[in-house]
């Protein structure tokens, strides 16, 4: 008996002990808030991670280290140690962590989620199908303006009434993405394609308290989603049998394979068809990265038109001034075109702050680290997530005097040139960075710039606009909802 009980014992003290050192930061990884045994850093404040992270960055430097559950995460924050772990260490951290997202959402398949081989491969195979349909060419212009003038003709409906410009910013962003990427534009009145609008709205936007699954697993079995990770993989699961339709829908029409391929669904189609048995070219990785190009493409190019339209609403000298601008050098007979970007430097300004005050994805999806290594004095353990703190950029000082005061002139040299903009790192760094940039940039530069030289932005009345300085953060940062009246100045 006495054996038993000291049996026991000692096993309920190697385990305490190992929980324990689970929880301990070892002396010589990079600093951060001291542990609790058993808990680690369970006690961070995860419902304003924001400014939990500026806190820490400021106590601890440029590197610090959190102990979550059984997972060690290193922050890394400022331009150069950005730089040096993204692209001098790239092919070490290059791989995305097993996440509660990647690993339940998106199931490591698609771009944004998958790792090694099968992400070079199809990140490789959309970047070059993309191109050949005009991604970063001035043939995409083409296709956004098209959206464009459907988007204004929606506007005008509004007659001058308050309504919320987001639903509508959603459904023209996405057409574009959907026509490259599937062939096919949505109508703005389509049922069916506004409710995944409004899903994707909902997967990337809200609170993302849900986060704190992928270190504390048990969490899930409270009862009640209080964390609302049951809600969002419904929604996920939604969008997914949406792609599925489209997918199929496509696949039987018949004829269409033979036809000349005019979009990424078309070119991955094609492409199967020449793979062996063992290709990754799967129909699972086919809806995984529509997803992905479907979901990530419209929410954050959306989300930055928001910031502009709600600044602009707060600052109306500011729309004044692009206004000018446009129409003196564009005129009010075609819209503009990004061949005009060097004659419009106070508005291409606008727009580079619009990226860095918007602070659209400060946190990427976190990366893991494939091998230990030795960085700027510290050691970090293979398996440590590594979180790129793009805001820590953004919000530098050294970088841009008073980063909370939105100031487009910052950008502005004093022969009017563009200076500086290499810094607004909003789109990541490093191998992983943004696929959709190029593509992002050109919309964001159409539809802000048609917009401003056609229509006056103004507050709803009697409406009390929410501050610049509010946002919602989840996979994105988001600006609060917000009304506003648009009237006819041309
Ligand atoms: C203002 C708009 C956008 C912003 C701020 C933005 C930002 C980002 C950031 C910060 C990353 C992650 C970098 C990292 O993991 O370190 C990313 C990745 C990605 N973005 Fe964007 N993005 C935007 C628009 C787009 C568009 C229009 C597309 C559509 C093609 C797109 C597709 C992707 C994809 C597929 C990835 C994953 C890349 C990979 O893991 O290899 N994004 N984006």
């Amino acid at each position: 008996m006495e054996y038993a009980v000291t049996l026991l014992l000692c096993i309920i003290i190697t385990i305490l002990v190992w929980l324990w050192n689970q929880t301990r930061r070892a002396a010589n990884w990079p600093p951060g808030p001291p542990t609790i045994p058993f808990l680690g850093n369970l006690n961070i404040n995860f419902g304003d991670l924001l400014n939990e992270f500026r806190k820490f960055h400021q106590q601890y430097g440029n590197i610090y280290s959190l102990v979550l559950g059984s997972k060690t995460v290193v922050v890394i924050n400022g331009l150069d140690t950005l730089k040096e772990m993204f692209i001098k260490h790239g092919d070490v951290v290059n791989q995305r962590a097993d996440t509660i997202v990647t690993s339940e959402i998106t199931k490591h398949k698609g771009i944004a989620s998958s790792s090694g081989s099968i992400w070079k491969e199809h990140r490789t195979f959309a970047l070059s199908t993309l191109k050949d349909f005009g991604f970063g060419k001035r043939s995409m212009e083409g296709k956004i303006l098209e959206e464009v003038v459907v988007f204004q003709e929606s506007i005008r409906k509004t007659r001058g009434n308050p309504f919320n410009i987001a639903p509508l910013l959603r459904t023209s962003v996405s057409n574009v993405i959907c026509s490259v990427a599937l062939g096919s534009r949505f109508e703005h009145d389509d049922v069916l394609f506004t409710n995944i609008m409004d899903s994707i709205s909902e997967v990337m936007g809200h609170n993302a308290m849900y986060g704190t699954l992928t270190y504390f697993p048990f969490l899930r079995y409270i009862p009640g989603d209080p964390l609302k990770f049951g809600k969002m993989k419904k929604k996920a699961e939604t969008i997914y049998s949406y792609i599925q339709e489209l997918i199929d829908n496509h696949k039987s029409t018949p004829g269409l394979e033979e036809n000349d391929v005019t979009n990424y669904l078309d070119a991955y189609i094609k492409r199967q068809k020449t793979e062996n048995m063992d290709s990754t070219f799967t129909d699972d990785q086919l809806q995984k990265a529509i997803f992905d190009l479907l979901v990530v493409g419209t929410d954050t190019t959306a989300t930055a038109l928001r910031w502009f339209i709600l600044i602009i609403l707060h600052k109306p000298e500011i729309q004044e001034r692009m206004r000018a601008e446009i129409q003196r050098e564009v005129g009010e007979s075609k819209y503009p075109s990004t061949g005009d970007r060097s004659n419009l430097p106070y508005c291409d300004s606008v727009l580079h702050e619009v990226l860095r005050f918007g602070n659209i994805a400060p946190f990427p999806l976190p990366h893991v680290l494939t091998e230990d290594i030795n960085f700027q004095g510290y050691f970090i353990p293979k398996h440590a997530l590594l979180i790129p703190n793009l805001d820590s950029v953004l919000n530098d000082p050294d970088i841009f005097e008073t980063p909370s005061e939105f100031k487009p002139t910052r950008f502005l040299a004093k022969d009017g040139t563009l200076t500086g903009k290499e810094k607004v790192v909003t789109f990541g760094i490093g191998p992983r960075i943004c696929m959709g940039e190029s593509l992002a940039r050109m919309e964001l530069f159409l539809f802000a710039l048609s917009m401003i030289q056609r229509f006056k932005f103004l507050p709803a009345d009697g409406d009390v606009l929410p501050s610049i300085f509010e946002y919602n953060l989840g996979l994105t940062r988001e600006p609060l909802p917000f009304k506003c009246r648009v009237v006819e100045c041309i």
